[in-house]
């Protein structure tokens, strides 16, 4: 089978639940991108490149619901997964007066911002950034973000206030959907054990 596993924080739960399920992990201290342990591939991707690896032809994949929902690959979601909690929400400073026509917001997330604009048929901007994405509210640069929030630390620190919750958000269990269908019986078992291992008090 080939694996993809999120780089940052979303590694270490992602290779434990595996581990837990009886998948024999690689060792992922070196630079090695792909590695092969117990007959299997394991790709080391950025969490918001993993549907793209899985919808082009990896098998099965962890990631953040955030990413899947941005991201728009096909590719099916069997599983949620008890880490990777935080909420993807509104921020902005004091005094911000709500998504109303010519609103400015910044974000990683540009696809969740704009279809967030159209559901409230509201006409704003979208202003794409990779990270620190705080500082473009605190700066003015962007009248609003729409960013992680786990536990508020970074708005406070910045002078930003949370004002409203666009989605909650956890890690999921990706998969590509032709190996869905071609390999089912071996992937759904799988499923089932992460299932097990995540009950099991993990
Ligand atoms: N406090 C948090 N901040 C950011 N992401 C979080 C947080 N808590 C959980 N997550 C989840 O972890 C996922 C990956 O976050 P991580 O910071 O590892 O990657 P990233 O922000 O895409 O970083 P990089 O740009 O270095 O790849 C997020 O998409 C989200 O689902
Ligand atoms: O509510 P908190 O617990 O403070 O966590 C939220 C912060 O953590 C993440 O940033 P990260 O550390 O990934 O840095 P980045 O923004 O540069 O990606 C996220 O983008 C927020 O800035």
């Amino acid at each position: 089978m080939i694996f993809v596993i999120p780089k940052g924080r979303l590694m270490g739960p992602s290779l434990q639940v595996l581990r837990l399920s009886g998948v024999e992990v690689p060792d992922t201290a070196g630079r090695s991108l792909a590695l092969r342990s117990g007959g299997n591939t394991f790709l080391i991707s950025r969490a918001a490149d993993v549907p793209g690896y899985v919808e082009a032809g990896a098998e099965i994949g962890i990631t953040g619901s955030d990413v899947v929902e941005e991201s728009g690959n096909d590719v099916l979601v069997p599983l949620d997964l008890p880490f990777g909690r935080c909420r993807l929400s509104i921020a902005a400073p004091p005094g911000f007066r709500g998504l109303r026509d010519g609103v400015r917001i910044a974000s990683r997330y540009t696809n969740i911002a704009s279809r967030l604009l159209s559901s409230r048929r509201v006409s704003g901007s979208v202003l794409k950034l990779s990270g620190s994405v705080e500082l473009a509210a605190v700066t003015g640069m962007a009248d609003a973000i729409l960013d992680i929030v786990e536990t508020g630390r970074t708005l406070e620190q910045n002078g930003l206030l949370e004002y409203e919750k666009v989605m909650d958000v956890r890690a999921q269990v990706v998969v590509n959907r032709v190996s869905w269908k071609t390999k089912y019986r071996e992937m759904r078992a799988l499923i089932s054990r992460m299932e097990a291992a995540c009950n099991g008090g993990y």
